[in-house]
């Protein structure tokens, strides 16, 4: 707040300083009251313009422009109040019909940049929202939402959909073994796997830890089989080279397949997550379906 006062100070000085020596120049046409209000109002705006943009810091671009654009207005409508005081001087003509149309062009600009600068804040925020950072996948609450919007969706009655839940075998042994930063190389390896097994209108998320779910959508038991097949071989292979050390991990999973219509995507985790203990208990790296 203090430099605000030291800057608009300035300002102010030099204002006065300018209309002091320009008032030699009386006009000797009648000064339009009318004209030097409006002008001296809008000459107030910019300058207010001026002191608000000081809070766009966030944005160098927009925060330049701006104040570019707020100081020629205020500049050219100035001008405008003085010249009514004064005989017509063609300097001063000349810099107030450059100054004012360039101050407005930069406005437009400058608010242009500043609309877009909040909507790539809101997208990004957006993002960040629902995306895990470590893998890229959705989170448990942004899949959550998806697939539960996906569910609302209007199915025929022979419209399957399925939900695959699996966890990374002994997950904690290659933390404790490794070091977390490779356990964080295989939580990337696997995301990107499944990403790259799966359809696009698929949906997987990362739903906490070591843990990861897939939405099937208008597929059945069959074929949701054969894609947790897909994904069990494809992180089986996964090699990771770790100080002269191949590292490789296993996944289980439980499957659950039900008819589109009435169902919902917490019941449909819950069910899947049982068949994952299932398989876990039956020796890991293996799959099982909810009956
Ligand atoms: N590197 C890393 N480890 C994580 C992360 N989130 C959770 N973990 C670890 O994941 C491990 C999960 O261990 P457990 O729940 O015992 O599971 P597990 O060792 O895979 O055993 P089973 O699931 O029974 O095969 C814990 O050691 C957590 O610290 C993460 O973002 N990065």
């Amino acid at each position: 707040m203090g430099r605000f006062k030291i800057q608009f100070a300035i300002i102010a000085v030099i204002s006065a300083i300018f209309t002091y020596v320009i008032l030699y120049y009386p006009s000797n046409e009648p000064t339009i009251y009318i004209d030097v209000l409006i002008e001296g109002v809008m000459a107030i705006s910019c300058l207010f313009l001026m002191f608000f943009t000081e809070t766009l810091k966030d944005s160098r671009e927009v925060y330049r422009t701006l104040i570019i654009s707020s100081c020629l207005l205020f500049s050219g409508h100035y001008l405008d109040v003085i010249d009514e005081f004064t005989i017509s001087l063609a300097l001063l003509d000349a810099l107030e019909a450059t100054f004012k149309p360039l101050g407005f062009l930069l406005f437009i600009a400058g608010s242009y940049r500043w609309v877009r600068f909040h909507e790539n804040q809101s997208e990004q925020l957006k993002h960040l929202a629902e995306v895990d950072p470590l893998t890229g996948l959705l989170n448990r609450r942004a899949f959550t939402e998806k697939a539960q919007s996906l569910l609302l969706q209007p199915f025929n009655e022979n419209q399957h959909v399925s939900v695959i839940v699996f966890d990374i075998d002994h997950f904690k042994g290659i933390n404790d073994s490794h070091g977390h930063g490779l356990g964080d190389r295989v939580l990337t390896e696997v995301a990107a796997i499944v990403k790259s097994t799966l359809k696009k209108n698929d949906h997987v998320a990362r739903l906490g830890g070591e843990e990861f779910v897939v939405l099937l959508n208008d597929t059945g038991v069959d074929r949701a089989k054969e894609i947790a097949e897909e994904i069990r071989t494809n992180i089986e292979a996964i090699s990771i080279l770790h100080r002269h050390q191949q590292i490789q991990c296993t996944v289980s999973l439980g499957i659950v397949s039900e008819h589109a219509v009435n169902t919902d995507i917490t019941t449909l985790i819950e069910r899947a997550d049982m068949s994952l203990y299932q398989a876990k208990s039956d020796g890991r790296n293996c799959w099982r379906v909810a009956v």
